[in-house]
């Protein structure tokens, strides 16, 4: 019944403008699944490769579609993914792109929900899951390569970890996006909008922490359950001949690891994303050492959603959480996978958007369907909103 039919491929905008790859699988029974790939702009070194969107098209056209259509079923998702993979034949899908293998892998898992007339995340495996809810981490402020002429830490991110629900999850990072800002006009600085949404003000990183700082706490009193904030350093985005860069300043290794862990102390951080260049296992396993008791210390350009780079770090204590992005290793048996390595390991896979975004909802169900901690999704705007809504949905659905 979930035979795949028809494979159809096709460039659609992404919402920074860009091209990107949607597939459409259809299924003998009728079952349908639509799906389309993020993209990066702070992507790591070791991630599967996206290829430009006619490419990609044309490659998985001509090598992967007719290895899926009449062949493979949509209900099979590691047949789905093995198909893919074999059609690549490459490590890191360089002949199809990993664009086209996650939006093609991700609309097969729709279509094999919908011939069952399942959600995705239970399809996924989500009627296991417990009462549990991901926890929204939301981009508020930011810079890096999201933004220019703003913080250097990438992303600050709201943690709205006491929220009853998911739901009043949503609208407290909602709430803690609009203190910010009204904090910013008050203290008379302008702010753009960088790439997900996150005001980009033209601050320091230490007045960041502070105006975050005043913001959660602001609508923690107001809403009366416990917000908190974390990080995205993406510091393989500031690493460069040895040292951090800071505008004009540089860190050393230790003088990161050292600022990295006052930080977590001062602002009772949650969560602390790529705190270290990618390369950096052992600064990594340092920094666990002395605040992972505390806090969430999350690889995404460590481990790029990677099993083998995943057991790297488990081998020598580096981090202990991992950041699951579908698009950074090309299928979802492979994110699922990187899921399961993890969690074998006591270690939290943290489900996770790109800057580049669609209103794909996929990672909402990944989220439910994993049980994650969390769900890095940004907090307002369109393409975040069509995420933060569907874990709305689902959290109605499933009770
Ligand atoms: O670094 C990150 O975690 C992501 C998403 O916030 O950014 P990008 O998609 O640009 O890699
Ligand atoms: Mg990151």
């Amino acid at each position: 019944m979930t035979r795949i039919t028809s494979v159809a491929l096709r460039r659609v905008l992404d919402s920074r403008g860009n091209p990107t790859v949607e597939a459409d699988v259809l299924t003998e029974s009728g079952g349908f699944g639509r799906a389309a790939a993020p993209s990066g702009a702070s992507t790591g070194e070791y991630e599967a490769i996206e290829l430009p969107p006619t490419e990609a098209i044309a490659a998985a056209r001509r090598h992967a579609v007719p290895r899926l259509v009449d062949e493979v079923h949509a209900g099979n998702q590691r047949e789905v993914d093995a198909t893919l993979r074999a059609a690549d034949g490459s490590e890191n899908f360089s002949e199809i792109g990993a664009n086209s293998a996650v939006a093609i892998s991700m609309a097969a898992a729709k279509a094999g929900a919908d011939v069952l007339g399942a959600p995705l995340y239970q399809h996924l495996g989500g009627a296991f899951r417990g009462d549990n809810f991901p926890t929204p981490l939301g981009n508020v402020i930011g810079g890096g390569e999201h933004a220019k002429e703003a913080t250097n830490i990438q992303e600050f991110l709201a943690a709205p970890v006491g929220a009853p629900s998911v739901s009043e999850a949503v609208f407290a990072n909602a709430k803690v996006h609009a203190r910010a800002s009204e904090i910013l006009d008050e203290r008379g600085v302008p702010a753009a909008k960088g790439d997900e949404g996150a005001w980009a003000p033209p601050v320091s990183d230490a007045d960041a922490f502070e105006i975050m700082g005043e913001a959660v706490s602001d609508v923690e009193d107001e809403l009366g359950f416990e917000i908190r904030f974390g990080l995205d350093i993406a510091a393989s985005e500031m690493f460069e001949d040895g040292v951090y860069h800071y505008g004009d300043e540089t860190k050393t290794t230790d003088e990161q690891i050292d600022y990295v862990a006052e930080m977590v102390d001062e602002y009772d951080l949650v969560y602390v994303e790529d705190p270290l260049d990618e390369n950096d296992y052992e600064g990594f396993a340092e920094l666990t050492e002395r605040v992972g008791d505390r806090t969430l210390i999350c690889g995404d350009d460590l481990f790029v959603t990677n099993v083998d780079r995943l057991q790297d770090g488990i081998d020598v204590g580096a981090a202990n959480s991992i950041l699951i992005k579908p698009n950074q290793i090309g299928t979802l048996t492979d994110a699922f996978d990187a899921v399961e390595l993890a969690s074998r390991n006591g270690m939290d896979a943290v489900i996770s958007h790109r800057s580049g975004e669609t209103e794909d909802a996929t990672i909402a169900h990944l989220a439910v369907a994993t049980d994650a901690p969390f769900i890095k999704t940004g907090t307002v705007q369109g393409e975040r909103t069509a995420k933060l809504n569907e874990l709305i949905r689902i959290a109605d659905d499933a009770v």
